[in-house]
């Protein structure tokens, strides 16, 4: 099939399945002339930034804003990116101090330069924030630094950061504000002593004991930097497992690697109050369910207890844009809100909190407007977390499997016994493969492993296509890679692995 009728069909089934409010809202059409936009983006993070690229490409005159004075958004400048470096820079000051002795390569001595470390992460960001900025010449995307607050729902009102403001109109406006940390009641983050992400991503001092809450995706990849530096680190949870999201069965064999590597789990435990002491601070707990309160000091608390939608003086109600009661923009399968011409992507709406699900979001938008056919699936959004080893999934856990009442098989195979992990000693992980008992479609695949973010693709690209256990096993795959190992498990789900 080719790839613009796989867009098609989806266009036309999957996209119906998603957060449907609003019926058919209808562009506003093309910009004939002079200063006005066919699409204004407000927010130039991934969302914003690629819809903004997208829509240039299909020849719509196009301005971007944002207020942050860099492109990229919260990804490249204080997400992805620089929590990327971090994780990459303290594994290999772990592998130095832990690995490389057992492949014969021997230090006298090895320490970490923080400031080194942070200098190659701000650089890493800068670079590429400014290789947005050199896209938008490149597509001729109009980009304005400053606040942009809607004055009605074609003209946008922006505070340049230089100090001025000027009005920015345009005939289909997409929203692209991203989201911004959740914080606790009765606790103030000062991102030195009680940090977000954003102040992880930038101590000074490596913190002799970090306390994290939430056992999420940015406490477990945060809290693997900071430990693999030398932190004692402790993640609170409220719920009773951590990354609840993911499949059980992955995420005990994951926990127990992260308490290998000196993690220390509290779950079903409640923070009931944060408190700065001098140059400490005092956390007090309490079970989940209630009971006796316990206490534990730390020199840096983490907050990482989820994310919430961006729409902070963007004059949402001036223009009576609705939105739930989280605060995320109600949108259809266009990505149009209630109001027409007024569109909303990424994180500020309903779906999963992610770089590349808003990216997605971006390029269908601006086809819509463009009177084209766009499509993401959201059932088939990757997950990766970059721990070591890492953790990716993509379609449904075994345990949302058996909530549908669905008859499956489960195939797995473990890389320990996959030739080229034990030829580099890295063979901690599993591939999962969850398929239908009676088709073989494959409905979920969960990769630990360190590099199941790269692997998890082929597992997407098969999904999307409808594919088999079967044809991923009956696909020729080079050997010896980590790779084999997917098509092992795919094999062990409606037959038997040979290599087991
Ligand atoms: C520490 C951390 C690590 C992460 N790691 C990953 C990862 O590895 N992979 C992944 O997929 N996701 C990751 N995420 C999530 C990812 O960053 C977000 O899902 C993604 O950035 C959302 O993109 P967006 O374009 O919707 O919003 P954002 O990236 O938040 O961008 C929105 C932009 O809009 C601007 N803005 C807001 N209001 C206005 C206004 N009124 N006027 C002008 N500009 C405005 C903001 O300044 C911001 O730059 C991470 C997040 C964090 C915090
Ligand atoms: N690798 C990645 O793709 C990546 C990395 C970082 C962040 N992100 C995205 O950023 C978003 C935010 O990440 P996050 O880790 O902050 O959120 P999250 O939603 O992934 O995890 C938050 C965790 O905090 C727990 N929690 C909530 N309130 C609590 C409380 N009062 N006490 C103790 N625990 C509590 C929740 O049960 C949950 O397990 C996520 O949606 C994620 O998709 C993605």
């Amino acid at each position: 099939m080719a790839i613009g009728s796989l867009a098609r069909r989806k266009a036309s089934t999957i996209l119906s399945s998603r957060y449907l409010k609003y019926s058919f809202s209808l562009s506003r059409g093309y910009a004939s002339g002079s200063d006005e936009n066919d699409v204004v983006v407000i927010g130039g993070g991934p969302g914003g930034y690629v819809a903004a690229i997208k829509a240039a490409q299909l020849g719509l005159k196009t301005t971007c804003i944002e207020k942050r004075g860099t492109l990229g958004g919260t990804c490249l400048n204080v997400g992805c990116i620089p929590s990327k470096a971090l994780l990459h820079s303290s594994h290999m000051y772990h592998e130095a101090q832990h690995s490389f002795a057992s492949h014969g390569v021997k230090f006298s001595s090895v320490e970490v330069d923080l400031p080194a470390m942070m200098a190659q992460k701000d650089k890493a960001v800068a670079g590429l924030t400014r290789g947005i900025e050199g896209l938008f010449k490149k597509n001729k995307v109009n980009y304005v630094k400053g606040y942009g607050k809607f004055l009605s729902p074609s003209e946008v009102s922006v505070d340049t950061v230089e100090g001025g403001n000027t009005i920015v109109k345009g005939k289909n406006i997409i929203i692209a504000t991203g989201s911004d940390v959740k914080s606790l009641p009765g606790l103030t983050i000062d991102e030195k002593r009680i940090v977000s992400s954003t102040g992880a991503l930038a101590l000074t001092e490596i913190p002799k004991k970090l306390v994290v809450i939430g056992a999420g995706y940015i406490g477990l990849e945060m809290g693997s930097v900071w430990a693999r530096l030398g932190s004692e680190v402790t993640v609170v949870e409220f719920a009773s497992d951590i990354v609840p999201t993911m499949d059980g069965e992955v995420r005990k064999q994951f926990q127990r690697s992260l308490e290998k590597q000196k993690m220390k789990f509290m779950l079903k435990t409640k923070v009931v109050s944060v408190d700065t002491v001098g140059d400490s601070v005092k956390l007090t707990l309490e079970p989940a369910a209630g009971g006796e309160q316990t206490t534990l000091e730390a020199d840096v608390v983490l907050v990482s207890a989820g994310r919430v939608p961006f729409t902070s003086g963007l004059g949402l109600d001036k223009i009576g844009v609705e939105t739930d009661k989280a605060g995320r923009i109600l949108v259809n399968e266009r990505f149009a809100s209630n109001v027409p011409g007024v569109y909303a992507i990424g994180d500020v709406i309903p779906g999963p909190m992610l770089a590349h699900k808003a990216e997605e979001d971006g390029v269908a938008c601006v086809e819509f407007i463009a009177g084209k056919e766009g499509h993401v699936d959201y059932d088939l959004v990757p997950g990766v977390c970059y721990t070591h080893p890492e953790v990716a999934s993509v379609g449904k856990t075994e345990e949302q499997v058996k909530a549908l009442g669905v008859d499956y098989r489960v195939g797995k195979f473990p890389f320990l016994a996959n030739s080229r992990a034990k030829a580099i000693d890295d063979a901690e992980g599993i591939v999962k493969v969850i398929a239908e008992k009676g088709t073989d479609k494959i409905l979920g695949v969960h990769i630990m492993s360190s590099n199941a973010g790269e692997l998890i693709h082929e597992a997407v690209l098969a999904m999307n296509y409808g594919a088999s256990s079967e044809d991923i096993a009956r696909t020729c795959h080079a050997h010896p890679t980590m790779s084999e190992a997917l098509k092992e498990a795919a094999m062990a789900t409606y037959d038997k692995p040979i290599h087991m």
